[in-house]
């Protein structure tokens, strides 16, 4: 992609694994409410691409998408527990905001960070624990209607609906990826769900960038690595985008240690390695909480 893209949320945790993936692969402009500290930017991308601006500044946005050839949309408020009156305005009206923009602006691309809470009314009591289990066949594969268990869950809902409506209305391709459990070096510990939805840093990386260099209408896909404990299908992400993960939960012990018989390099060139140093201040899996937003309880 020739023109620069768009990356909005890009101090946040999917934010960072992206652009730590891939700094060194695009011409950056970077949105955050929050300003972003040096070691959270690629090399190169200079002040006048960097905004500090909230989502739902129309003004701001338009000039943060002036000329940009695709948007990665990750900002807004990713609590499961978040009140109605936040994901109405930093989830709903922001990603309106962000998409009408694009869409009069004619980016070609606009990736939308979904959620696993847009379908996680779908994990019934008949189906859990099963559900988590490497045994269990059941999939779903973006073709069911969404399915939210909250309100976060609606507001991804709704960021989907909107894509459909822009690309229908202005051709503009967008993709929907419901992404699941992110998290650095090693799958949630301990935890049956989110070992069936991690996704890993490396694929997150190389997940976005299907979507920035893949051809599409409008998709909705499951951002997950290739786990053997699943419940998302990742066949349409393979076939609409060319996603090829190298991560798997199976790999690594309930605890979240790596398996001694983990063949770690089997993979370790297929993707560039981390394209800028390491944040410091950042612990090992999570950056700092959003100063905005009360973490959600069962995170502490
Ligand atoms: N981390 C995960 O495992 C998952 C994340 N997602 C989605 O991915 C996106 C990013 O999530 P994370 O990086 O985990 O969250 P995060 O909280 O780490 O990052 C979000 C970033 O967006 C910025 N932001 C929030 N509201 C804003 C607004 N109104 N205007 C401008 N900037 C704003 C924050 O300052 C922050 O830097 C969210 O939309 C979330 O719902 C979906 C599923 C799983
Ligand atoms: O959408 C999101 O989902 C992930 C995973 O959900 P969880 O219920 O298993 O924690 C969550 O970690 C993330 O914060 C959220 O934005």
């Amino acid at each position: 992609m020739d023109e620069p893209v768009l990356l909005t949320g890009a101090g946040g945790r999917v934010g960072q694994a992206i652009l730590r993936g891939l700094g060194d692969e695009y011409d950056w402009r970077l949105l955050d409410r929050e300003p972003l500290p040096a070691a959270k930017v690629p090399d190169g991308v200079t002040d006048a691409d960097r905004y500090v601006a909230d989502i739902t500044d129309e003004r701001a946005v338009r000039e943060a998408v002036a000329d940009v050839g695709a948007v990665i949309h990750l900002a807004g408020d990713p609590r499961k527990t978040a009140p109605w009156d936040s994901v109405l305005r930093n989830n709903i009206d922001g990603t309106q905001v962000v998409m009408r923009a694009a869409a009069e602006a004619g980016v070609e691309k606009f990736a939308f960070a979904s959620s696993n809470h847009a379908v996680g009314g779908y994990e019934t009591a008949e189906r859990t624990p099963d559900l988590y289990r490497a045994e269990d066949d059941y999939r779903l594969d973006g073709s069911e209607l969404p399915r939210p268990g909250n309100l976060y869950g609606v507001s991804k809902a709704a960021g989907e609906s909107l894509g459909r409506f822009y690309h229908d209305e202005f051709d503009m391709s967008v993709v929907c990826v419901r992404v699941g459990n992110l998290t650095k070096d090693h799958p949630p510990r301990e935890y049956e769900r989110g070992q069936a939805m991690w996704l890993s840093h490396r694929d997150c990386a190389h997940l976005f960038d299907r979507c920035l260099r893949a051809e599409y209408g409008y998709e909705i896909v499951y951002g997950i690595s290739d786990n053997d404990r699943r419940y998302y299908s990742i066949e349409r992400a393979r076939e609409a985008l060319g996603y090829d993960p190298a991560d798997n939960s199976a790999d690594y012990t309930f605890e979240g240690e790596p398996k001694p018989d983990r063949d770690a390099e089997a993979d370790g060139d297929r993707y560039a390695p981390e394209s800028f140093a390491p944040d410091a201040d950042r612990p090992a899996n999570e950056s700092p909480a959003d100063p905005n937003f009360p973490a959600d309880p069962d995170d502490a």
